[in-house]
């Protein structure tokens, strides 16, 4: 159960990680997910979902301006890649126990895919972070769940198959993290995201190969 090996390589399961971040607490998860999948021998993408705030909301705040300088040259998600990945890794903010806007705005963009039946059987996975311990962590992993059951993907929670999933915090729905005063991650949860990295992909991978029979 606790997979730590690689998957086929002549045939690697194409996945995509998918972040928001307005301070960058989602795309250093994204990046631990992104190493520990490259090295799984996944075929990756690392995509930011669009920034659509106001220039003046984010030049309100240093930390946000100076992560969208940062973070500017990692590709925008775009609807294809969705079509490409056989699996989604999503890391995203914690917004009064919800997706942020950005991200339902551009999930809200792919209706045409799911009435083409171009989103089903993949699988996903998604990692969030909160400012509090209790800030709605869970709720917001179940909201971009619920589109998840509404595409038809496979939804791959870590659960508690593997020790890092306690060290991390023990949420079972995906990795999710606190941000404390300083802007930095309280829990450890490194080893909690690349293990669920390797889930994902070793999920993807069985229903890859169980499609292609
Ligand atoms: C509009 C808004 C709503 C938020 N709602 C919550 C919340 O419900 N619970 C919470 O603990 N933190 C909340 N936060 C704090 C964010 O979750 C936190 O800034 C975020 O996890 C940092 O991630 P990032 O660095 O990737 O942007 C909120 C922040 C904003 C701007």
């Amino acid at each position: 159960m606790f997979f730590k090996g690689k998957v086929k390589e002549e045939n690697p399961v194409k996945l995509a990680i998918i972040y928001y971040s307005s301070t960058g607490t989602n795309y250093q998860m994204a990046k631990w997910a992104e190493a520990a999948a490259i090295e799984a021998g996944a075929d990756v993408k690392l995509l930011r979902i669009q920034e659509t705030a106001p220039q003046e909301a984010i030049n309100s705040n240093p930390a946000w301006k100076a992560f969208m300088e940062k973070s500017k040259d990692v590709p925008e998600v775009q609807l294809s890649d969705l079509v490409w990945a056989d699996a989604f890794i999503f890391s995203i903010p914690t917004r009064f126990g919800n997706v942020p806007g950005q991200v339902k705005q551009f999930i809200d963009t792919a209706g045409g895919l799911w009435y083409n039946g171009k989103l089903a059987n993949k699988v996903a996975s998604a990692m969030t972070s909160a400012q509090n311990v209790h800030g709605g962590q869970e709720q917001t992993l179940l909201q971009i769940y619920t589109t998840m059951y509404h595409w038809g993907v496979i939804v791959a929670t870590p659960g508690y198959t593997d020790p890092s999933v306690f060290t991390a915090g023990g949420n079972p729905f995906g990795t999710s993290v606190t941000v404390g005063k300083d802007g930095q991650i309280i829990e450890d949860a490194k080893a909690a995201v690349e293990y669920q990295a390797r889930r994902t992909i070793q999920v993807g991978s069985w229903i890859k190969a169980g499609i292609q029979d």
